[in-house]
């Protein structure tokens, strides 16, 4: 086979990597590497060892940097310089082919439309007790359904996810739904499934963007064209109701406001395209991450009874009977040393999301030019020898001696910088009313003959856990 080390010119400066083949670069050696470490993250760790902290690769036509250890991965976030979104086929297919929305826009219109999402957000209650009170319903919802079938063996992937969408969705169209909706359970399994195609660096999609001609199916296009089809439907009617019902005077939510802004022509990136992207934004990125994470933390407590016994020890002595609220944080140091611990063992944002370099700029020894995608090695970060025994699942290395929290700044799950998370508040509220909600309620158990539920991720844009089911049991007099 013709390959040769230097066979296609990487640009002057570029970081090291394995040797690339014309036209496709690196890609066929990435699909080999995957049938060996199963994961892209892991494919990416095994190279740097060889390469180094900043890998270069060229996938397709795109240069790829990956960007090892907490000193570049902070630099790549904190500089200007680096704050751009990728261009790829892969991120533009989801928003009209344009650069929209917030997650994989960039520049000017990005910093406009993340300031009037936020705006709208805390108008309508983000970040405040009606937040709370919003997740406290849905996480009452959720015990409320799990009593019915207590004691059944249940598979639990998908039992919050409509729940953590109604979250979102009172601030956004000021609506719920009911946990067992078909339509909303059928859109959240479909993100899923579209979420397990592609990794985050847009897979062929954004390298070879031609083969969806020929294998539509193979390379996820397929998946992901019905997943664009679905959700739109689904916003552009929640858009079209909103608008037939508008009342400029009194908006209701986060649509309400944009429709406002659309018909003040308040700023020329506000339009209807614009505003659907934001929706599927809010959608994607702050369901199925929380989702994601909170199904790896049910599967680490049931997999650890002693945690589990120690959790519940914690809610019984700190909250008692009376439903959690957010003030009980401050003083469940164990509960939020599991929440850390979670986000740290299951990082499902494994690579973050890419960012671009939006000039020529040097990072390391390097020169990374413009254009060049970046990705965050954020679960080699979270699960590397900095950590002692990384494998383990164990809350108490988040507690000091006098049983404080520790903050430590090798844990970056929600990115840092102005591109952070904006869900980082939501998120972490989500994870603890509905940890603690559960908990007061339910033992949870692995049912008698049932494989031990591995850990094992599925790859993906965002890493998740395989099927596993759980038996809730009802813990006695409670
Ligand atoms: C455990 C849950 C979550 C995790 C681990 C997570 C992680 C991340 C990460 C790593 C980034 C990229 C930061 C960067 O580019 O440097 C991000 C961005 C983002 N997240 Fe989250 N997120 C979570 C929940 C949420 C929620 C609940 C929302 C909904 C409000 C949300 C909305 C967003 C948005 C809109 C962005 C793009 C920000 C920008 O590009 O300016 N996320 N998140």
């Amino acid at each position: 086979m013709f390959i040769l080390k230097e066979a296609v010119q990487k640009p002057a400066y570029f970081p090291p990597g394995p040797p690339v083949l014309p036209v496709i670069g690196n890609l066929l050696s990435v699909w080999m590497n995957l049938k060996r470490y199963k994961y892209h993250h892991c494919v990416w760790k095994n190279w740097s060892k060889k390469y180094g902290k900043i890998l270069g690769l060229r996938l397709g036509v795109v240069n790829v940097v990956v960007v090892f250890g907490k000193k570049y991965i902070k630099e790549v976030l904190s500089r200007d310089v680096f704050d751009g979104r990728p261009d790829g086929f892969f991120y533009t297919i989801r928003s009209f082919g344009k650069k929209l929305g917030i997650v994989f826009s960039d520049g000017a219109t990005w910093a406009k439309t993340r300031r009037a999402v936020l705006k709208h957000l805390k108008n309508f209650g983000y970040s405040s007790r009606a937040m709370e009170a919003n997740i406290s319903e849905e996480a009452k919802a959720i015990v409320e359904l799990r009593k019915i079938d207590a004691g059944i063996p249940i598979v639990v992937n998908h039992i919050l996810d409509v729940a953590i969408v109604n979250i979102l969705w009172k601030l956004v169209a000021g609506k719920r739904y009911d946990l067992n909706d078909g339509r909303l359970t059928l859109l959240c399994d479909l993100i899923t499934k579209s979420f397990q195609v592609v990794d985050m660096s847009g897979g062929i999609l954004t390298f070879m963007p031609y083969l969806r001609h020929l294998f539509p199916k193979i390379i996820g296009y397929t998946d992901l064209k019905a997943v664009n089809d679905d959700v739109y439907k689904f916003i552009k009617e929640t858009i079209h109701e909103h608008r037939t019902s508008l009342d400029v005077n009194k908006p209701r939510d986060l649509i309400d406001s944009f429709l406002i802004d659309i018909m003040e022509q308040k700023d020329e990136c506000f339009t209807d395209e614009e505003l659907q992207v934001i929706c599927r934004d809010l959608l994607e990125a702050g369901v199925e991450t929380v989702n994601n994470t909170a199904v790896f933390m049910l599967l680490h407590i049931v997999l650890n009874k002693d945690i589990q016994t120690q959790l519940q020890a914690e809610i019984d002595s700190e909250i008692e009977n009376r439903p959690p609220t957010l003030k009980d944080r401050s003083r469940m140091i164990y509960t939020e040393a599991v929440i850390l611990e979670t986000l740290r063992i299951s990082s499902v944002a494994a690579v973050g999301i890419p960012h671009m370099a939006r000039e020529d700029a040097r990072l390391g020894d390097y020169i990374i030019r413009k254009g060049t995608f970046l990705l965050l090695a954020i679960h080699d970060l979270h699960n590397g020898d900095q950590w002692k025994n990384p494998d383990v699942f164990k809350p108490e290395r988040f507690i000091t001696a006098e049983g404080n929290l520790i903050q430590s700044d090798l844990l970056m799950p929600f990115g840092a910088g102005k591109r952070r998370c904006i869900g980082e508040g939501l998120a972490r509220a989500e994870l603890f009313l509905f940890l603690t909600h559960i908990l007061q309620r339910f033992n949870l158990k692995i049912p008698n003959g049932d494989p031990i539920p591995s850990t094992e991720p599925i790859d993906g844009v965002t890493l998740s856990a395989k099927e596993f089911r759980v038996i809730f049991e009802l813990r006695r007099n409670k």
